[in-house]
């Protein structure tokens, strides 16, 4: 049933009843400004402060810190597409993260796995433990009974601090490993934590953790939001009341905000986040099936292949694949020589551009995880990721190729083949 809409001009627009898809959504912005113009892209309110209607009187903003029109319009499309009772944008994914880690206080826990951002690793080795007094634990979050096993020991009264914050990854980066994002959101409640899944390689476009039962959704704006390897951002979508207070009260106290023009440029990219993630992810899917039958490499990560251990779980939480692939040859040199050989794929870290890229993670993305825990953790350094970008499929397999070939004749075939 369509209903018609009255606009100020007197022209008439048809809108429907039924909520729209999260693609239609995201071309039209969910909450409007009140603009004189009517912009049809979103007004950019380049400033620090706003006059204010008196000494006492605050107004609707007064300071960008506290509050931007810019960032309203990016927090409620965010809030709306991830089905969250507010949405806060960040400086970078870390800062959101950051922000996230203050719901936890000195002496309780917080739960993470064992295939995480090195970042994020790196945040919590060195700065929540030491600068924070939080207990870090790692499980392998494939493991829903790993999980409950690490909850329950926090009750115990045995000397183990309770877990207040459950930190989630799926799929994970570098690997892929996907987790079941609904069981351990279920078993977490029981224990009464907070899930925070960071949602960077999904984003709300294939994947909508809030929908799963976490509260919070952690995206990296950085990536498949932006989608033009030119923002840094991080956006989380919180739901409850009381928890929204929380860390708005964080990212005002704090400042570690998105900049208004990182809103705009956000925004801007989010109108086409779907197409452009579809696109990817078309392309990635073939390109893992070259790369699991190419006899130079040992392994895939790319949780949209039949053999992925988890597809089942990931089929039933996500819509798709994604657009991040990584594999191993089992040789530095192959690894290292299919990377400088490529043409069309960057070398560069970070993911979900237009553009493809490609990255060795050890040296790269994950380099401030210490050796031996990357070693523990089998995260080997051979091991290459893959952003698909929205090229030509044909001319990224064929890019692909040629810098096979050329490995393949610097090294030889032995390093993969036992797949
Ligand atoms: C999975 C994941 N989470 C969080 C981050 C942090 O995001 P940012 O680089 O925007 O700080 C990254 C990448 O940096 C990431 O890959
Ligand atoms: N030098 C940076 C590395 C950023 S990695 C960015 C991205 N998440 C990825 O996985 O590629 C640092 O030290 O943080």
């Amino acid at each position: 049933m369509m209903m018609m809409k009255k606009k100020k001009n007197g022209r008439t627009t048809a809108s429907a009843s039924k909520r729209p898809t999260i693609e239609t959504r995201l071309v039209h912005l969910a909450g409007k400004l009140e603009d004189p113009f009517d912009s049809v892209a979103p007004p950019l309110y380049q400033t620090a402060t706003f006059n204010q209607p008196g000494a006492t009187d605050f107004g609707a903003y007064d300071y960008s810190r506290s509050g931007n029109p810019t960032r309203t319009l990016l927090e409620n499309q965010m809030a709306d597409i991830e089905n969250a009772d507010g949405a806060f944008a960040f400086a970078s994914g870390m800062a959101a993260i950051a922000t996230v880690m203050r719901l936890v206080k000195p002496g309780e826990c917080v739960l993470a796995g064992n295939d995480i951002y090195g970042g994020t690793q790196r945040f919590l080795g060195k700065i929540a433990p030491a600068k924070q007094g939080l207990t870090v634990k790692h499980v392998d979050m494939t493991q829903v009974e790993e999980v409950k096993a690490a909850l329950e020991e926090g009750t115990k009264g045995n000397g183990q601090p309770p877990v207040k914050l459950v930190l989630i990854e799926s799929p994970t980066n570098p690997r892929l490993e996907v987790c079941d994002i609904s069981a351990i959101c279920k078993v977490a409640k029981e224990y009464g934590a907070v899930v925070c899944v960071d949602n960077s390689i999904m984003a709300p476009i294939f994947q909508r953790p809030i929908d799963l039962g976490a509260d919070i959704s952690m995206t990296s704006a950085t990536k498949f939001i932006a989608g033009h390897s030119d923002v840094t951002g991080g956006i989380l979508s919180v739901v409850g009341k009381e928890l929204c207070e929380e860390i708005y009260f964080h990212q005002n106290a704090e400042g570690n905000m998105m900049s208004p023009f990182e809103c705009w440029l956000s925004l801007r990219g989010l109108k086409t986040m779907a197409l452009r993630m579809e696109k990817q992810a078309q392309n990635a899917e073939k390109i893992a099936i070259f790369l699991a039958g190419h006899p130079l490499v040992k392994k895939v990560n790319y949780a949209g292949l039949p053999g992925h251990p988890n597809s089942g779980i990931h089929a039933s939480q996500a819509s798709s694949g994604g657009s991040i692939i990584s594999f191993e040859t089992g040789s530095v040199e192959a690894s290292r020589r299919i990377v400088e050989d490529t043409k069309l794929f960057k070398i560069t870290v970070s993911f979900g551009s237009v553009t493809s890229l490609i990255s060795m993670p050890c040296y790269m993305s994950h380099a401030s995880v210490p050796a031996e825990i990357r070693k523990e953790r089998g995260l080997v350094d051979d091991l290459v990721r893959i952003s698909a970008g929205i090229e030509n499929i044909d001319d990224l397999i064929g890019d692909l190729k040629e810098a096979f070939a050329g490995a393949e004749a610097a090294v030889g075939a032995s390093s993969g083949q036992a797949k």
